[in-house]
């Protein structure tokens, strides 16, 4: 397979083969026409690349427009990439590595400083320079189990979901981009995501906060109402699926109303920051049980030197010499001298030397340089490099996205 077998798809059918290609090869059927009414909408000109062979489309890959919140607080163009699948009688031949060549090339050509995906499987994406940069934790908590919580300090008012689409867009947009990791909701997303972000064809259920300066958080959910079978009581579940709040007053009010629905024995929620002080939040902490930690966004720095650039370092007074390598875009190969001030490409000899993939999974904090050197997965060249790389790297804040795609 050579690049010149991949070609841009820029009319409908080719949109909907694409998409039904997808779906085969996720083991789903074609998305019928009520569904595809609006999913043709996400295809954006320029995004879809299909892979042709013996005449017909062999294997596809797709990207929305989005923006990346950085350490420090910057956001940063970002490319956001989805729909990846390649024929089942033609995979191992090198389809979705010639798709990944002309797709990197294409965002590094938009101007896109990184991209993002969620990975099916964690064996494929490493080799094309992604590497996971955030985690998410599932947890679950027995409502007969919280003891004392604490009082609510602002108002809690249920909506209903298609009138508050605008409010959580409204609210979401004033909280994301903010923490590392965050991104922006292209549009379409709402439309194309919400129903699945949730679980249901049915529209979730809303609830908006609002404090002194007005609406400040919303949670949305789905109750799994439980019923009695054959004699046994299933208690009901109510899942949160997307809670976003400005303050960490509206964070407190927002869990409390969900852990104050009547009829429901737990509280679920699947896609949660890693670092959120739930068991802080209920007056018995075992409460609360992590049901899974799962890697979440998979970062490719497609421009390192502007990446490295919009973050921002510990004020240390040190700095660290990273030597970069990337196979695909080589232009990003280098040495670069990262200091409180900022980062300049050097002559110098590096201190410590990583794959362009690694360097994603540093960048926005989720692993530390101490943690990549232990495991094997950089190259040290001065033992001291490490501790000051992580030094200049410290973030506040975990890394969580929070917005599935
Ligand atoms: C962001 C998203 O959309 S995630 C969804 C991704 N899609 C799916 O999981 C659908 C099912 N899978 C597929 O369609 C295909 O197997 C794909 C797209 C994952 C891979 O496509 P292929 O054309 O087979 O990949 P390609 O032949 O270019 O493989 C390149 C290399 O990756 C390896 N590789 C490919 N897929 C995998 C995998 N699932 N696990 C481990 N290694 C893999 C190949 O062995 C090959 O290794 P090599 O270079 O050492 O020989």
């Amino acid at each position: 397979m050579t690049t010149h077998d991949i070609r841009v798809l820029d009319d409908e059918s080719d949109h909907r083969a694409a998409h039904t290609l997808f779906r085969r090869t996720l083991h789903r059927g074609p998305a019928p026409d009520g569904p595809w009414a609006f999913l043709r909408d996400a295809y954006e000109p320029g995004r879809a690349l299909g892979a042709y062979g013996d005449g017909g489309l062999v294997g596809t890959v797709q990207s929305f427009p989005s923006s990346l919140a950085v350490p420090g607080g910057a956001v940063v163009p970002m490319s956001a990439v989805s729909r990846v699948g390649v024929r089942a009688d033609w995979t191992r031949r090198g389809v979705l590595t010639a798709l990944q060549r002309v797709q990197l090339r294409s965002f590094r050509e938009r101007g896109d400083v990184a991209a993002t995906l969620r990975a099916s499987e964690a064996g494929i994406y490493g080799r094309y320079g992604y590497g996971v940069a955030s985690r998410f934790r599932k947890v679950t908590i027995d409502r007969l189990r919280m003891g004392a919580l604490p009082k609510p300090t602002g108002r809690v008012r249920s909506v209903s979901a298609a009138d508050g689409t605008d409010v959580l867009r409204e609210i979401f947009e004033q909280v994301s981009p903010v923490r590392p990791g965050t991104i922006g909701r292209w549009p379409g997303w709402w439309a194309q995501n919400y129903a699945r972000v949730v679980g249901t064809d049915e529209e979730p259920q809303v609830a908006v906060r609002s404090g002194e300066s007005g609406d400040d958080g919303y949670v949305a959910y789905v109750v799994d109402s439980g019923g009695h079978d054959d004699g046994e009581d299933r208690p009901a579940t109510l899942t949160v699926a997307d809670l976003w709040a400005r303050t960490p007053e509206a964070w407190v009010d927002l869990w409390l109303f969900v852990l104050g629905v009547d009829l429901v024995r737990t509280v679920t929620a699947a896609d949660r920051p890693v670092d959120e002080p739930l068991e802080w939040l209920v007056g018995d902490r075992r409460a609360v049980r992590t049901v899974d930690v799962v890697d979440e966004t998979w970062l490719r720095l497609v421009d390192v030197p502007e990446a490295l650039a919009r973050r921002t370092y510990a004020p240390v007074d040190d700095t660290v010499v990273l030597g970069v390598r990337d196979a695909f875009l080589p232009e990003n190969d280098g040495a670069y001298v990262v200091g409180r001030s900022g980062v300049e490409r050097t002559s110098a000899a590096p201190e410590l030397v990583l794959d362009v993939d690694r360097l994603g999974s540093v960048y926005l904090g989720d692993l530390s340089f101490a943690d990549a050197a232990a495991a094997r997965r950089v190259e040290v060249v001065d033992p001291t490099a490490p501790a000051r790389a992580d030094r200049l790297f410290a973030t506040a804040e975990v890394p969580w996205c929070g917005t599935f795609f």
